[in-house]
């Protein structure tokens, strides 16, 4: 943590409880980088809106988001009994888990918090709820604990000076801290490493451009943004000695679910014999999923790409768009999925499963 400090990083959190207010406290990630504007949200309906609309987006950050959320959303029952709160809690699950479809974190987090509340079914209604701000507070705890590890070793594959292409973002807001893909550009950078980072705009939401780009030339790091297109000359320039991307849901056979583009860019990697590495907390992992053809694949508005982030229209009024958010990168593309109990081969299956033993 202090690492992180020292190199002067954005120390934001972008997601977290304000306990005076009773409200959850959200970085509204539409606006960066042009604004630096805290949400406090108390209701449910504009978490879900919160999420659906990236104001919170990034997988572990969702997760951590749907874990406050599944306790503000039953804290003012008026349930005297365990049945009565469980009722409750099940309709703020099945309503957050309804958000976005992709990141295994969200329902990762609303099951760990189910469970929490179960275990706690002998208690009274009001240690319940306690026991539930805990276990939230606690997901976002160990958040931060896991990006640093995976930062760790992503660290040590890299070496000082060289160029990493990313995609998204997959930084210290999209996160509890430090990021996923980005942990090793921080950690790095305390150690010297003088690394260069090309961010790719990420078309459609620019979450390239607008995130990564901000978030890492706040920290003081090396970054060049360049268009989702440039990617390829990039690589053959021989300015790219690494690809680090993160991911929203990992299947057991190491096929990575993430934002838009990347598998293209792992294709290209491949092409260039640049190494393709996908970070993912084990909470990204979702084993009871086979294979990347299972995981559903959120579809977004067509406006998305034909006019949101600009003054005038980019495309002609009526025309058909397709906007998929995410694609699959296929595990024969993918050296290694770096999770913060070690780093994963292939075969993955194997290496995967080892993982979880740990
Ligand atoms: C560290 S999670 C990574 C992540 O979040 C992305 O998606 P979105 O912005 O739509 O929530 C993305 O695919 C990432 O790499």
């Amino acid at each position: 943590m202090e690492k992180f400090m020292e190199v002067g990083a954005t120390v934001i959190q972008s997601v977290r409880l304000d306990e005076e207010k009773d409200a959850l406290i959200i970085l509204d990630q539409t606006l960066l980088p042009n604004e630096k504007r805290f949400l406090e949200i108390k209701k449910m309906e504009d978490l879900w809106e919160a999420i659906h609309s990236l104001r919170v987006r990034g997988a572990p950050a969702i997760g951590i988001a749907a874990g406050y959320g599944a306790y503000l959303g039953i804290k003012d029952s008026a349930a005297t009994t365990f049945a009565d709160l469980y009722e409750e809690f099940k309709k703020v699950r099945d309503y957050l888990g309804s958000s976005r479809p992709t990141a295994v974190n969200l329902f990762w987090a609303l099951d760990r918090m189910e469970a929490r509340l179960k275990e706690e079914a002998d208690q009274s209604v009001e240690s319940i709820k306690d026991a539930l701000k805990s276990e939230a507070e606690k997901i976002r705890m160990e958040d931060e604990q896991v990006c640093e590890a995976i930062g760790n070793y992503a660290l040590s594959l890299l070496e000082p000076g060289w160029g990493i292409l990313t995609h998204c973002n997959a930084g210290t807001i999209a996160t509890a801290k430090y990021g996923t893909a980005l942990a090793p550009i921080y950690l790095g950078q305390a150690e010297g490493y003088d690394f260069k980072v090309y961010a790719d705009e990420t078309r459609p939401l620019l979450q390239g451009a607008r995130l990564t780009a901000w978030e890492l030339k706040e920290a003081g790091v090396d970054v060049t943004l360049i268009c989702d297109n440039m990617a390829s000359i990039v690589m053959k320039e021989g300015r790219i000695q690494a690809v680090l991307v993160g991911c929203d849901r990992v299947a057991a056979n190491g096929d990575a679910a993430n934002k838009i583009g990347t598998s293209g860019v792992a294709i290209m990697a491949k092409h260039y014999q640049i190494p393709f590495y996908v970070c993912a907390p084990l909470s990204t992992i979702d084993m009871t999923c086979s294979a990347g053809e299972k995981i559903h694949i959120e579809l977004r508005s067509e406006e998305e790409i034909t006019s949101k982030w600009y003054e005038k229209p980019m495309a002609p009024a009526g025309v058909k768009a397709y906007n998929p958010c995410f694609d699959v990168t296929d595990h024969e593309l993918i050296t290694a999925i770096i999770t913060e109990k070690g780093i994963a081969y292939p075969p993955y299956h194997e290496s995967l499963s080892t993982m979880f033993n740990k």
